[in-house]
């Protein structure tokens, strides 16, 4: 199964590229693809495309036979109908098209987006994430989308047809091709010639920081080397439309914060709109240009970081984005806690409407004794948990009388305060700390 789906997240990238410099069409007289094949006729008893019609496979694109894409494609191969001109990652060139997508079926989302947007798409463990992605390649008969790139309309075109580039949560790359084989057959198969094709990987490559594994097979990298090719793969093909399916979840922390720093600067540059699937906050607040928060399948939220940060629309968005967050009613001084409860706040809803209560674990101070003075919001506790984030530390405190709360406080203070694990604390917010936000 996920060599299928990696032939066919090749498939698409080999597509790709025909987009911008013409390729060879399979349907014209190049040999068919297993993958396209598999996805010419979704078998309706079969809600995965990729599982359907092996009979047309053809093993010269089978990346378990290690025979294909051996002989990387010929020169020879026809030109596609011509892409409209665009000029590939190049911020510069301006927004001359714009995405349009209406996603219905599993997924309900409208989508409108300029070139050189980077859209992260958030949502809880069966949210419909991954759903999305492949609902944008047509891979899904789960969820149809209606996608328009610029004039062209590409929804009853095939998914390695579209201008659209996937890189699967695996990377997806030929086990028996060298890296730089890999970033190359993209190219290589849209008629790119061979040395030509081979410098602009090993380009792309470098650019990703492996440039120094070129020759090295897939089972010779680390999960994040491998991630790092498949990234410069489906930049290299220069798609209109990215998608990044949790592309730095297989990184180790240190190598995670460099990737992502390579990934900004070439989102930054990169001429299409890219999606990005993560459940990493920092990856969604400092990659993207909006987050788009699914919740069932549908749009909770699509607004910009800061928005989504400083009004989540629900708990599990605040509390991805590190923030605490208590539904309940508005009450005429704040709200009464869903589970019990009060927190005083210093904003007004109208009395009885849902809300959340958001509070900045940066505004909750911990104390060992009862704080006197004016806070409104005084609870009792116990310590939970204490974590390293960043330079300072993250107190996970249970109470009885409210939700878990988070603390974020200087090693210093913590330190002076002999904070441990089970040590019993009061925290307490000022009711202007608190943000209420309608539900
Ligand atoms: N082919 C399928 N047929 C039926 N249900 C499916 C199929 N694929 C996924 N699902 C279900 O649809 C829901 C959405 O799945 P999807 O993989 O899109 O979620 P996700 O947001 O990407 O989740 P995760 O964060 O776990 O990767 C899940 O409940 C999943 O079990």
């Amino acid at each position: 199964m996920s060599l299928l789906l990696l032939a066919i997240a090749m498939a698409v990238l080999v597509a790709l590229r025909g987009r911008w410099t013409g390729s060879a069409s399979v349907r014209s007289g190049a040999p068919t693809t297993a993958p396209e094949a598999a996805l010419a006729d979704p078998s309706p008893l079969d809600p995965d495309p990729t599982r359907a019609a092996p009979h047309t496979y053809d093993p010269r694109h089978d990346p378990r036979t290690g025979a294909a894409p051996k002989g990387e494609p010929r020169d020879s191969a026809r030109p596609d109908a011509p892409w409209p001109d665009q000029e590939p990652n190049t911020a510069e060139s301006g927004p001359s098209w714009s995405l349009h997508a209406e996603v219905s079926g599993f997924n309900e989302v409208t989508l409108d987006a300029e070139p050189g947007t980077t859209i992260a798409v958030v949502g809880e463990n069966g949210a419909g994430k991954t759903t999305l992605l492949r609902a944008l390649l047509g891979l899904t008969p789960r969820a149809h989308a209606e996608l328009r790139l610029g004039d062209l309309d590409v929804t009853s075109l095939a998914p390695h047809k579209r201008g659209v580039a996937w890189v699967p949560q695996d990377g997806a790359l030929f086990p028996h091709l060298s890296a730089l084989a890999n970033t190359a057959y993209g190219l290589r198969a849209q008629g790119v010639a061979r040395g030509e094709a081979r410098v602009e990987a090993g380009r792309w490559l470098d650019r990703l920081g492996v440039g120094h594994l070129a020759h090295r097979k897939p089972a010779q990298l680390s999960g994040g080397q491998a991630q790092r090719v498949a990234l410069a793969r489906a930049l290299a093909a220069r798609p209109r439309l990215l998608l990044l399916d949790e592309p730095l979840a297989a990184l180790d922390q240190t190598t995670r914060a460099r990737v992502r720093h390579t990934l900004r600067t070439h989102l930054a540059g990169f001429a299409g709109v890219c999606l990005i699937v993560t459940h990493d906050p920092v990856e969604a607040v400092s990659l993207a240009d909006r987050v788009l928060v699914l919740e069932a399948g549908r749009t909770l939220q699509d607004a910009p970081p800061a928005e989504v940060t400083r009004h989540p629309r629900s708990p599990w968005v605040a509390r991805m984005l590190g923030r605490n967050a208590w539904a309940g009613e508005a009450r005429d001084d704040g709200l009464a806690l869903a589970g019990g409860g009060r927190i005083v706040a210093a904003e007004r809803l109208r009395e009885g409407s849902r809300a959340l209560a958001i509070i900045a674990p940066e505004s909750v101070s911990v104390h060992r004794r009862r704080p006197d003075g004016s806070p409104r919001n005084v609870w009792p506790g116990t310590v939970r948990e204490i974590t390293a984030s960043g330079s300072r530390l993250r107190v996970l405190i249970g109470s009885a009388e409210t939700p878990d709360l988070i603390a974020e406080i200087t090693p210093d203070a913590a330190a002076e305060l002999g904070l441990a694990e089970g040590a019993a604390v009061w925290s307490s917010v000022k009711a202007t700390e608190v943000t209420l936000v309608s539900l």
